[in-house]
């Protein structure tokens, strides 16, 4: 959907409000949009990036693109912007995501399936690094036994550590899908993966990853130093 917009003195959220300086600031040493700029001296009528990282019709220059914006056609300022732009008073906007989302962030909605029977059948390495690549921080492990798949945690102490196991345990047995977990010196856990039916991986092991990189880990583990930049 394409976010031709007006960026204005209505601007209300800090993201807009620097969007709209950023792009300002740019276009100030462009030409003016002569004739063509609404009545209001401090509303200018322009065209931002959408989220395709598209400038609407007629594209932009690459400047225009890294700037993000471009003066709004005489056309699309005529026609109010038409019903299909961001900012159109009269018109609500819902922002659909794309259908192709779904399967990025589809894994931690699924649920496991019985893994026993003889049409479940091992992914092969290519098959699992697509799926591994939706399951951010796992890594894709080749032993001689198979694949599998792996991630490590550093926990405020022993006791967090067994209390994140837990929270494992329970997505494990709701799943009826388990990991293998793993507890050295006493705060470094890694939780193995891989489905023990057929000695490889199939999509119930990254499905239970991906529901395990949902676990809210803040009060298990140390408190990130603040790091100010100057
Ligand atoms: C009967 C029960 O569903 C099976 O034994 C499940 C239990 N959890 C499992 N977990 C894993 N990772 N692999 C399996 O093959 C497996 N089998």
């Amino acid at each position: 959907m394409s976010s031709i917009g007006r960026v204005g003195r209505t601007c209300t959220t800090a993201f807009t409000r620097a969007a709209y300086s950023r792009i300002c600031a740019a276009a100030t040493g462009r030409r003016a949009l002569a004739g063509s700029l609404r009545n209001t001296s401090c509303r200018r009528n322009l065209v931002v990036m959408n989220s395709e990282g598209n400038l609407g019709q007629g594209g932009g220059s690459l400047q225009e693109k890294i700037e993000g914006a471009r003066d709004a056609f005489a056309g699309e300022v005529e026609t109010n912007f038409a019903e299909n732009t961001l900012g159109n008073p009269d018109t609500e906007h819902i922002k659909k995501p794309p259908e192709a989302i779904k399967e990025i962030v589809g894994l931690s909605k699924k649920r496991c399936i019985p893994c026993e029977g003889k049409d479940v059948k091992a992914l092969t390495e290519s098959e699992a690094d697509l799926l591994r690549k939706q399951t951010a921080g796992w890594q894709l492990e080749s032993t001689e036994s198979g694949l599998r798949i792996k991630c490590d945690w550093k926990f405020k102490n022993f006791v967090k550590s067994l209390e994140f196991f837990q929270r494992v345990a329970d997505i494990a047995e709701a799943e009826g899908h388990h990991p293998d977990l793993h507890l050295v010196g006493w705060n470094k856990v890694t939780v193995e993966i891989f489905t023990h039916s057929v000695g490889g991986l199939t999509e119930n092991d990254f499905i239970l990853a991906a529901k395990i990189n949902e676990i809210d880990v803040s009060d298990l583990t140390p408190k990130k130093k603040p790091k100010f930049w100057a």
